[in-house]
């Protein structure tokens, strides 16, 4: 991923081009500032979520996967706290 100048930036990740979207909100690809090193962030529509009374379910994913360490299995690095109302988070790509 080239990194543009100017590029939107979350913090420690300058965000790239949309890797996917799912049923609550979208994949993008991002590179850590410090590290150089490529992730995909997950960033939910809350709002959405809070309408179909599903937050408790998406909590609970966030915490299993936090726990999960296997090569087959998508690695939870962390959740990203945000100004906006909006859930996030990134793995590996
Ligand atoms: N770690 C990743 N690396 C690369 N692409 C990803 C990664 N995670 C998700 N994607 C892309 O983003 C898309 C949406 O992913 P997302 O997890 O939001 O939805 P999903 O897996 O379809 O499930 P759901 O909509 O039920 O949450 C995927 O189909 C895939 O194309």
């Amino acid at each position: 991923m080239a990194a543009s100048e100017g590029a939107m930036r979350m913090g420690k990740y300058e965000m790239g081009r949309t890797l996917g979207e799912g049923h609550f909100g979208k994949v993008r690809l991002a590179r850590h500032a410090d590290t150089g090193r490529a992730f995909a962030i997950k960033i939910l529509d809350r709002q959405r979520i809070l309408a179909m009374k599903i937050d408790e379910q998406i909590k609970t994913e966030i915490a299993t996967l936090k726990l999960l360490k296997h090569p087959n299995v998508v690695r939870l690095y962390e959740r990203l706290p945000q100004a906006r109302p909006r859930y996030t988070w990134s793995s590996s790509t």
